[in-house]
């Protein structure tokens, strides 16, 4: 028995085990990094097996695979460059889903791909791999990236691991574990750089909700002459603390973008994941009210095909990620100077802290703090 064949054990499950159907588009599901959250004093074990478990719902992967800004990209990235990179190659493909990513590089001329999940998700791509006639090809291999044993050194590692924000699921280190392990030198990997990027912004549903709370609360004056308006103040303040993942405009980006990261996948440690510091300088374009932090990323594949949730392009389930800010009036080349941290949550490595401080022009300085977890979706605002 090979190694491989020791890990292959696919377990047999009902379709969409555990699984409920998806309403919001979303990564990991609702009952995964939910349930992380609020089980923050159980082991890592069992917030392993629930984000794990939250993979196993086919309606999860049907939002990806949906996205056909996101899946063309990487069939597009596979094929561009197969003569070279993918035909007779060895490639593993981390986090295979359901196993389109290693079907396109089988029908791309892989000579072997092994496919890797930790989810039960992985049964159904057994049977999707046979059902498409590349079980010659590809082995499925239930398992941890970081546990399984592959037979050999693999040529190319495909991945699609982006989260929320690019980093949010914190799925990254897995991949770059395998690369350390599994890669030959000067093997490919597909992206190769992602880069995340920071903007000024004035999302107009933010302004709404605003509009919308203080007519509520405070027209309560009229009907039942009660003044109720305090509980605008902290339902807009509860609204501002929270991490928006929601598309922003692009005539509502009010700023050239920065980079907070630019990481070269082939070199890049887990390490210098963990915490990331980026002073920054933006200036505003026109004159509008500035109120939040717009963030998105792109991703490189070899051959230079980018793959871009930025709100210049299409929308992708990523969406843009939104840090509400107290609302300014920003008038042309208005400087907005300051840092941005970001950091893995030390109770569940898969959400995200963020720390920014900003100044106005010559304001006072302002100081705020957001915690990117499973309550970040607020999409129905
Ligand atoms: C974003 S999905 C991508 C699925 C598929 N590759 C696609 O493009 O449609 C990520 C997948 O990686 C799996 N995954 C995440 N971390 C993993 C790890 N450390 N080991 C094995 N599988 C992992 C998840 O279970 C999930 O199915």
């Amino acid at each position: 028995m090979s190694k491989t064949e020791g890990a292959v054990e696919v377990a047999q499950a009902p379709l969409g085990e555990a699984a409920q159907p998806q309403t919001k588009k979303r990564r990991a599901s609702e009952n995964g990094l939910h349930a992380l959250q609020k089980n923050g004093s159980v082991e890592d074990k069992n917030l392993e097996e629930s984000y794990f478990a939250s993979y196993s719902d086919i309606e999860l992967h049907r939002t990806m695979i949906e996205d056909s800004v996101r899946t063309n990209a990487y069939q597009q990235a596979i094929f561009q460059n197969m003569e070279e990179n993918i035909r007779g190659k060895v490639v593993v493909d981390v986090g295979c889903g359901t196993g389109i990513l290693s079907m396109f590089c089988a029908q791309a001329g892989a000579k072997k791909v092994y496919a890797i999940d930790a989810s039960k998700i992985a049964v159904h791509a057994k049977q999707l791999i046979e059902a498409n006639g590349y079980s010659n090809v590809i082995t499925v291999i239930q398992g941890k990236a970081e546990e399984v044993e592959l037979p050999e050194k693999v040529d190319v590692i495909v991945s699609e691991w982006m989260g929320y924000m690019l980093l949010y699921e914190t799925m990254l280190p897995s991949v770059l574990y395998v690369r350390d392990k599994w890669l030959k030198p000067g093997g490919k990997m597909y992206p190769e750089r992602a880069v995340l990027h920071m903007a000024l912004g004035e999302a107009q549903w933010i302004t709404k909700y605003e509009e919308g709370t203080y007519d509520f609360w405070v027209s309560l004056n009229h009907v039942y002459n009660l003044d109720m308006s305090l509980l605008a103040d902290h339902a807009v303040a509860r609204y501002k603390d929270v991490v928006h993942v929601h598309m922003v405009a692009q005539e509502d980006v009010l700023s050239l973008p920065t980079s907070i990261c630019d990481l070269d996948l082939t070199t890049i440690t887990p390490e210098d994941l963990r915490t990331m510091t980026r002073p920054f300088s933006l200036y505003g374009m026109g004159s509008r009210q500035l109120n939040c932090i717009v963030l998105w990323f792109d991703v490189w594949f070899p051959g230079g095909l980018k793959l871009s949730t930025s709100p210049d392009n299409e929308d992708t389930h990523w969406q843009n990620t939104v840090l509400p800010l107290a609302a300014v009036a920003l008038q042309q080349d208005t400087k907005v100077a300051g840092q941005l941290t970001i950091t893995q949550d030390l109770s569940n490595h898969r959400f995200l802290n963020m720390d920014l401080t900003y100044r106005v022009d010559k304001g006072e300085e302002v100081t705020r703090y957001y915690k990117m977890d499973d309550n970040c979706n607020d999409n129905d605002f």
